[in-house]
């Protein structure tokens, strides 16, 4: 059975308890972002459709992402990479389980607060760089603070516009950017409301080789200078290099892990999965 596929009957866990009060949030100190988890889940289980037809994208997933860490989850095609990513960040639902972001439950959120929270303390980076072609790359960088009323920290911008290195590119639309460059443009604007916690799917994706790495060096930059907490999905074993570590998903489950990975170690790694898989 290919991986993804299995089914199993349905077990008797109950779907995770009562939402956490709504505010809670609001009232961790910020401080505090250099200890514990940036997010966590435990038991986390999805499923997609029902009966015969039931997939099992995540299998009873713990997990800990730490603050102020750049973490790389790999994993064979349709081993719930995405998924993980998605339930972890509250892009989707999940079966059973629990998950937070920093000390709030997610699960069991009401939509409104969830949205919310999304908006206040994730920062997103997609494959697709979902720039908006009408507006300046400053505009753009902007955007999710202006929606929502917020005045950039004119400081932090800064900062963020240095070190994403685009600061004469500022007035440029999108079409007169490279992809490398949209791409570091959707970083700084996931970067610009000082998110708890960036999630990047396969960020670097639709890019060439050398702006990738202008991509990957950037995000590497915001963790070490200005101690942004990266979680990024992630096919490339080079890519993964970036990250100080790497959680390997097969089949819906974290199957091992590894810490200061390089490309020729992780590779090893998934060479070594491949094979057992066979
Ligand atoms: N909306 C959906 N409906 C039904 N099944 C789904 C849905 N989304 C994902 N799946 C299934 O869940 C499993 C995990 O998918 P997921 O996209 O998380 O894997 P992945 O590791 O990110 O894969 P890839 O590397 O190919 O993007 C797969 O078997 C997939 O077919």
């Amino acid at each position: 059975m290919s991986p993804g596929n299995r089914r199993r009957p349905p077990t008797p866990t109950s779907p995770s308890g009562g939402p956490a009060e709504p505010d809670a949030y609001r009232r961790i100190d910020h401080e505090d972002r250099a200890k514990g988890s940036a997010a966590s889940a435990r038991g986390l289980t999805k499923w997609y459709g029902e009966g015969e037809t039931r997939v099992v994208a995540l299998d009873e997933v713990d997990v800990e992402i730490g603050r102020g860490r750049f973490t790389a989850i790999m994993g064979p095609s349709g081993s719930g990479k995405s998924t993980l990513m998605h339930c972890l960040a509250g892009l989707d639902s999940v079966t059973f389980g629990h998950s937070w972001i920093g000390d709030t439950e997610i699960t069991g959120l009401k939509d409104r607060d969830l949205t919310r929270l999304r908006r206040d303390r994730i920062g997103f980076i997609f494959q697709a760089f979902n720039l908006l072609p009408t507006l300046t790359a400053l505009e753009n960088i902007t955007l999710p603070m202006d929606i929502a009323g917020v005045k950039p920290d004119k400081g932090w911008l800064d900062t963020v516009i240095e070190t994403v290195g685009l600061r004469d590119r500022l007035k440029h639309r999108p079409s007169e950017l490279s992809g490398g460059q949209q791409q570091r443009v959707a970083c700084a604007r996931a970067l610009a409301s000082k998110p708890q916690i960036i999630f990047g799917d396969e960020p670097t994706g639709n890019l060439d080789s050398r702006s990738g790495a202008e991509v990957l060096a950037f995000l590497r930059s915001s963790v070490n200078d200005l101690g942004q907490t990266i979680v990024m999905v992630t096919h490339d074993p080079n890519a993964a290099s970036y990250a100080d570590r790497v959680l390997f998903l097969a089949d819906g489950r974290v199957v091992d892990e590894m810490l200061s990975p390089t490309s020729d170690t992780v590779l090893a790694r998934m060479q070594r999965f491949a094979r057992s898989a066979n």
